[in-house]
């Protein structure tokens, strides 16, 4: 129940069940001056009642959008299970050419599907069934009536905060189409991102760039580079003991709501299980120009790991070689 007493849209048993507890995010009307706080301190926040993505809300439902997508192919993930972790196809070992990568096999398909395909697969959907998932930019080749309704996006808005806190340029929207209990496993982004809902709920899980040794990070030349190695619904406390240590926050987020996921903040997205389908729209930006200021900021210590790493593979020239000098490096000597 919420102030009002008003019932919510959702119930707890919506939500998968992990073996860690979260504080809430707050949310903030979107003229409240705290929301730049927020930001100032890469904080993640919930900006409501904003007029950001207007337009999409009023129209976007999935009948308008299969209508209006257009008619070139989107791009979609077909998955086996509720998971959609993402991988870079470059950083995939292939013999064919030579590259030198770690050998991967791909835990989703990527497929262009059609929007009615796409729709009807949704809608027919049972049990056991692969699951879909459409994640699409919207730069590119969507009907006239999605381009106009972006257009009138609140972007006095969003390009007033890109300028207050000094980011880079806007790099994509993407939109998203899950159908619910599709899941985004935890990782983190080297962009700002306000992640804009605009039909049904989604559960985000955010952790703060310091617990990178909580969250196990695959290394950077892997597909999975920026994934979490840790299966949260089976975490193997073996191999990845200090997750239990883990703490994070959340938010449900529903039509209208837009969260504020801070650059190199892990997040892990699920859309809410019998909550039909969801649409979210994203905006990606580039982050603003780094200033080494002491104390460096958690996000710059992360940046710094991936330079390193990247940097021994450059020379070593095979992922292989990259843990073990990283090893001894470190062991008995930087470690206790
Ligand atoms: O909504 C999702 O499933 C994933 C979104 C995401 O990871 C992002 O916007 O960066
Ligand atoms: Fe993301």
């Amino acid at each position: 129940m919420d102030g009002e007493g008003n019932k919510k849209p959702w119930d707890a048993s919506q939500l998968r069940k992990y073996d860690l507890t979260f504080d809430e995010i707050p949310r903030l009307h979107y003229k409240d001056p705290k929301i730049d706080e927020y930001i100032r301190a890469n904080k993640p926040v919930v900006i409501i009642e904003s007029n950001i993505i207007k337009p999409a809300l009023q129209r976007w439902t999935l009948e308008y959008l299969e209508k209006n997508l257009g008619q070139t192919g989107h791009t979609c993930f077909v998955s086996k299970n509720h998971q959609f972790k993402y991988y870079d196809d470059k950083k995939i070992y292939d013999k064919t050419n030579n590259t030198k990568g770690v050998e991967f096999t791909p835990p989703t398909k990527k497929v262009e599907m059609r929007i009615e395909d796409f729709m009807k697969r949704v809608k027919e959907w049972k049990k056991g069934d692969d699951r879909i998932y459409l994640q699409q930019s919207l730069t590119t080749s969507v009907g006239n009536n999605i381009v106009e309704d972006f257009v009138k996006f609140d972007w006095d808005y969003v390009n007033g905060k890109q300028a207050k806190h000094n980011w880079g340029p806007l790099t994509s929207n993407l939109l998203f189409i899950a159908m619910e209990g599709n899941q985004t496993p935890c990782h983190y982004d080297e962009q700002e991102n306000f992640f804009a809902q605009v039909q049904g709920y989604k559960r985000c899980i955010l952790f703060p760039p310091s617990q990178f040794e909580c969250l196990y990070p695959y290394p950077v030349h892997h597909p999975h580079d920026r994934q979490s190695m840790v299966d949260f619904e089976h975490p193997d406390n073996a191999k990845f003991p200090k997750f239990k240590d883990a703490k994070g926050c959340e938010a449900i987020v529903g039509p209208g709501d837009v969260l504020y996921i801070p650059i190199y903040w892990w997040h892990h997205i699920e859309s809410l299980m019998r909550g039909g389908p969801t649409t979210t729209v994203n905006f990606w930006y580039k982050g603003g120009p780094s200033t080494l200021e002491y104390p460096l900021k958690d996000h710059q210590k992360v940046a710094i790991s991936r330079n390193v790493e990247k940097m021994l593979l450059e020379v070593l020239q095979d992922p292989k070689e990259v843990g073990p000098l990283l090893s001894a490096m470190v062991l008995g000597r930087y470690t206790e």
